[in-house]
């Protein structure tokens, strides 16, 4: 199956994320927000700033090993979230993709409201509110993961592949 890409500059971002807070106003006051690293911090800054929430904690989880997909670990739990186990907390990532890094956060905060700009088909259910749905065969291109840079006219690339 052919990847696609989904690229999102740092404009829709910008816009995706405030849609985000606009669907989230009305089901708080939230106690404080739990941002997932590294994805989620931006998102997070976004949103905390229009629902005018100060209090961020983070949690960290490496689902990589290396190049492979290892078990899931928590580097850094969300220690200030946690006793409550979450309860009136809103945890912010900028995508689910598999699902297999919002089951751990939801094992950890069980009670939080767990909130994504971004969403894929297989971690949809571990979602309770998200802006945009994409295939599970696209790749979202994120800003902070690239840059601009030449590209071929459509004649040239057009006739490259043609033979000509
Ligand atoms: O639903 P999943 O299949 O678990 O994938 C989604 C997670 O993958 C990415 O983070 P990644 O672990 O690559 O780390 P990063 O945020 O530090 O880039 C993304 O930011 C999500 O947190
Ligand atoms: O589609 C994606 N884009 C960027 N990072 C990701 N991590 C898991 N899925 C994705
Ligand atoms: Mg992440």
């Amino acid at each position: 199956m052919a990847i696609r890409y989904y690229t999102v500059t740092w404009d829709q971002l910008h816009r995706d994320a405030k849609a985000l807070a606009w669907r989230l106003v009305d089901k708080g006051p939230y106690a404080g927000m739990v941002a997932i690293t590294r994805g989620g911090l931006i998102p997070c800054a976004i949103i905390s700033r229009e629902l005018e929430c100060r209090l961020i904690e983070t949690v960290s989880i490496v689902t990589y090993d290396e190049e492979k997909r290892g078990e899931p670990s928590v580097v850094k739990p969300p220690a200030a979230a946690l006793e409550s186990r979450g309860e009136g907390w809103l945890i912010i990532d900028d995508l689910v993709d598999t699902g297999t890094t919002a089951k751990v956060i939801r094992a950890l905060l069980p009670k939080a409201h767990f909130a994504t700009v971004y969403a894929k088909p297989a971690g949809k259910p571990q979602v309770d509110t998200f802006i945009t749905e994409v295939s599970q065969d696209t790749w979202i291109l994120f800003p902070w993961d690239t840059e601009p840079q030449f590209v071929a006219p459509i004649a040239k690339s057009h006739a490259s592949s043609n033979g000509g």
